[in-house]
């Protein structure tokens, strides 16, 4: 068996120590390594002998490897990974780390099929402490990779959640047991015939780069999701939405992992049952890991083009037909993409760094009665309302700031002073810190209005 080495780089950039050649932290070699994983004692499992486990400071596991990689050209995986066992030393002092790399078939782009990572920290735009104790990263999504009894264990047991871009989470608790990852960020294109453009994306990749990518080439579709940050593996899950376009109105297919059927099941637009901010994905919980999403782009601009119904889109995109002199209607997908950057980074923090971190709109915009409408708008005649499916969407911008909490601050958490539906987090508070102050805000709310709001982000408790 031909193994695969990888180095690992500690997620905030350092990298592991060791020499050439020798054992090192997080570099392993091709071994059935999450079997280890799941057997080998926990250091503070209670009643389980400590030995072959490091301490801090014990000398890291080097006779072991050396060990196991002579055996590992003669025996199979399975068989060199319980010789490991035997020898293993285990650090149990280096939080933070990359302590483990699975390897057991290198995948089409040169990565480890899957890895391994320990005390994995959870990045989330929000800058809520969080971290993973095990995560599982997928660099490869093929059938075979999925089904291999370790994978396809960790993903059906019901304490794995999906990771992936944090710009929709709020972590309840600093720290989740188990976890995946796609890392898989691939993409591929193939012309449809008039124009048509049909992409079939990993769903590692991030949305704002598959934008981005897209939009340089001239294609059509999704340019008004420019700047939003997550995953396009989450996309579909929450039906993401912005300026007017939702990923639904492109997607042709969205692949997925059942984790309880333990096989992949590709759904067309119908059977993604897909409604504002929601699909069948988000209602089935914990079942779909989504893999891979097929969207439709054009070469061709559509007949409305550009499209400046939303709110304050008409005035941004006259703007860049004044300043470059140009029709509107010759604005090309890059640069109507750059004009919603440019409204985006208006009203949000900056989900790439720095502080304040949110998680965009907090709160839904809730969808009331007809009367209910009504009865807000002989209350408050400028009410903004829209009609939809289902009744009548009011901003929940608008209620929070109504109810006097635009720029309200309580130490670290804040309602934004730019845009009322975002709630900031100015550094040291915890989750449950943050989800009480989004509680008064949503109890605010209620009590002058009565309409209750319903939080947007996908909260993360331990389970
Ligand atoms: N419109 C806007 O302006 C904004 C939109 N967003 C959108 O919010 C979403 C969040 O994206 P991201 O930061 O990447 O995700 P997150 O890491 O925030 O994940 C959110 C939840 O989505 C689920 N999920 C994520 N990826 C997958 C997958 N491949 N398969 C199945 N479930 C998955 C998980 O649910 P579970 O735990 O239940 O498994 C997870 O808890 C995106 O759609 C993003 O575009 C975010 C901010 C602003
Ligand atoms: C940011 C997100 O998505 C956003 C998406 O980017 C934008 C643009 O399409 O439209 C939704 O926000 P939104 O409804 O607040 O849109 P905006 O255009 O900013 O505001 C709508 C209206 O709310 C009112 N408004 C908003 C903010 C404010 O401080 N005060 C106020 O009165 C205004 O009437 C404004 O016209 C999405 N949010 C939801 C929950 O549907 C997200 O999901 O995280």
């Amino acid at each position: 068996m031909r193994l695969a080495r990888r180095r690992v780089r500690y997620p905030g950039g350092v990298r592991l120590p060791g020499r050439r050649g020798q054992a090192r932290w997080g570099y392993h070699h091709a071994t059935v390594a999450a079997e280890i994983d799941q057997r080998r004692p926990r250091p503070d499992e209670p009643g389980r002998d400590r030995g072959g486990i490091d301490h801090p400071g014990d000398h890291p596991r080097r006779g072991a490897d050396r060990a196991a990689r002579r055996s590992l050209g003669r025996t199979s995986g399975r068989r060199a990974a319980r010789l490991r066992w035997r020898g293993a030393r285990w650090s149990s002092g280096h939080r933070g780390r990359v302590r483990e790399v699975t390897s057991p078939a290198s995948s089409g782009n040169g990565r480890p099929a899957f890895e391994w990572v320990e005390s994995y920290p959870l990045t989330n735009t929000l800058r809520l402490p969080a971290s993973a104790e095990r995560l599982l990263r997928l660099n490869d999504l093929s059938e075979a990779t999925l089904a291999t009894p370790v994978v396809a264990d960790w993903l059906a047991d019901a304490a794995t959640r999906v990771v992936a871009g944090g710009s929709n989470v709020v972590f309840a608790t600093p720290a989740i047991a188990q976890a995946v990852s796609v890392a898989a960020d691939d993409w591929t294109a193939s012309a449809a015939g008039d124009g048509r453009i049909d992409l079939s994306v990993e769903a590692g990749k991030g949305l704002d780069a598959l934008v981005r990518e897209t939009t340089a080439r001239g294609w059509f579709g999704i340019e008004a999701l420019a700047e939003i940050p997550g995953t396009v593996g989450a996309a579909p899950m929450q039906n993401v939405g912005a300026y007017g376009t939702e990923i639904s109105d492109v997607t042709r297919w969205v692949e997925t992992w059942d984790r309880r059927e333990r096989r992949i099941r590709r759904f067309d637009p119908d059977a993604c049952d897909f409604s504002y901010r929601s699909s069948r994905f988000k209602r089935e919980a914990g079942r779909w890991l989504i893999l891979r999403v097929g969207l439709r782009l054009s070469t061709q601009a559509p007949a409305d083009w550009p499209p400046v119904d939303y709110p304050g889109v008409e005035e941004a995109v006259d703007r860049w037909s004044r300043r470059t002199g140009r029709e509107r209607e010759a604005i090309s997908p890059a640069e109507y993409a750059e004009v919603i950057t440019a409204i985006r980074r208006a009203k949000l923090p900056d989900w790439r760094e720095g502080w304040p971190g949110s998680a965009g709109s907090f709160f839904h915009n809730p969808i009331v009665s007809e009367h209910v409408a009504e009865r807000l708008a002989l209350r408050w005649p400028g009410m903004p309302r829209f009609p939809v499916v289902g009744g009548v969407k009011i901003p929940a911008g608008w209620l929070i700031e109504t109810v006097g909490m635009k720029g309200y601050r309580d130490g670290p958490m804040a309602v934004s002073a730019r845009h009322a539906l975002v709630l900031e987090h100015h550094g040291g508070a915890t989750g449950p810190e943050f989800l009480q102050f989004a509680e008064s805000v949503r109890h605010r709310v209620a009590e002058v209005t009565g309409i209750e709001l319903a939080i947007e982000p996908e909260c993360v408790t331990r389970r």
